[in-house]
């Protein structure tokens, strides 16, 4: 947009960066509820106005911030109507020429979801960075202002364009996909199976050192998203096939199968792979262990076993991420489709 029309639409000083925070919940809005706990409650607005109290305001005048809101919510009680509503709005924020950025604030408890629906869908080459926090505002040592503000920065530099959905924690920068909260306080949770961050934030700016992955861009989730049952079965000894059998009795359109080790189910949850794969629903192979992928070296049960049955290996992919592009492809792609689609993205991802 030419800087004459940006004035004219936004009001704003032609040159300025308008990065819209778009805030969701988490324990960065969370204070003490009457009724026991912590629970979400400040708005974007309100999360602006702390930077300036906490002294974080301090990323110059040249940024326009702009508060919106979409309930305010924990996010562990999040469906995926909710990850698809946060979806949708992002995206209607980006219809805008006038939007240089979009900073989403959430719970990190399912943070990894939406940042996986965000990433599978984001066809814009503006940053949208999400963030948070672990200590609510209302703690003598908050981390959620210079969290939000470290996510501004990141948000309005040109260094963040085309690499995608970011998330901004703790001094960090990371890729949006293959990331899953690690650690239940840390200051900085989040951690990928294989990979590092793409950079951090060193004082006023954010520095990469190396770039995003940019997969294709999937179509948004409609209603047929929301639809889906996508559920996780873990394997452990003696594991049998009472669970899986029942999430398929249940509807599930897909299955992740969590086996232990590089992804090894165990010869009875093989079968019930096969069972349920037999029924029509799409499965994920997926490992319980934290990190490294998932690795077909095993026969006898194992993952060799899995794959074969027609389970699709999850490579570096978190299961509960694996889970979105799961019902994200079963939603628009018979199950033969969608785990072709499937096995070639995880393929590319590497
Ligand atoms: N640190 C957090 O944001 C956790 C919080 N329970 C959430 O809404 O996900």
């Amino acid at each position: 947009m030419d800087s004459e029309t940006k004035e004219a639409s936004s009001g704003i000083e032609a040159d300025m960066t308008r990065i819209v925070v778009l805030a969701t919940g988490g324990t960065i809005s969370s204070r003490q509820h009457s009724e026991g706990g912590s629970r979400a409650k400040d708005n974007a607005a309100d999360l602006i106005a702390a930077l300036d109290k906490h002294g974080f305001d301090d990323f110059g005048p040249g940024i326009a911030l702009e508060p919106q809101d979409l309930g305010v919510q924990n996010s562990f009680n999040f469906a995926f109507a909710d990850l698809s509503r946060i979806a949708h709005a992002v995206a209607e924020i980006l219809h805008r020429e006038d939007v240089d950025g979009v900073v989403v604030t959430h719970g990190t408890d399912t943070m990894e979801e939406t940042l996986a629906l965000l990433g599978f869908t984001h066809d814009d080459p503006r940053p949208v960075v999400l963030t948070g926090a672990q200590r609510s505002p209302d703690h003598p040592d908050s981390d959620g202002p210079r969290n939000l503000r470290d996510a501004i920065l990141t948000a309005a530099s040109p260094d963040s364009r085309e690499q995608g959905v970011l998330l901004v924690f703790g001094g960090e920068i990371h890729a949006a996909l293959g990331l899953r909260k690690a650690h239940t306080l840390a200051p900085q949770p989040f951690r990928h199976r294989s990979a590092g961050a793409l950079g951090t934030i060193t004082g006023l700016s954010p520095r990469f050192f190396t770039r995003a992955l940019w997969a294709e861009p999937l179509p948004l989730p409609d209603h047929e998203f929301e639809r889906q049952r996508v559920d996780m079965v873990l394997g452990y000894p003696g594991a049998d096939a009472t669970l899986l059998r029942a999430a398929v009795d249940a509807g599930a359109t897909g299955v992740i199968v969590l086996g232990a080790g590089a992804g090894n189910p165990g010869s009875a949850l093989v079968q019930a792979i096969q069972e349920a794969i037999a029924q029509g629903v799409l499965v994920g192979l997926g490992t319980r262990t934290g990190g490294g992928p998932v690795a077909v070296i095993y026969g006898g049960g194992g993952a060799v076993d899995a794959v074969a049955a027609g389970a699709v290996p999850l490579g570096d992919l978190p299961a509960t991420q694996a889970r979105i592009l799961m019902a994200l492809l079963s939603s628009t792609h018979p199950v033969e489709e969608a785990r072709e689609l499937l096995a070639a993205r995880l393929t590319s991802a590497g």
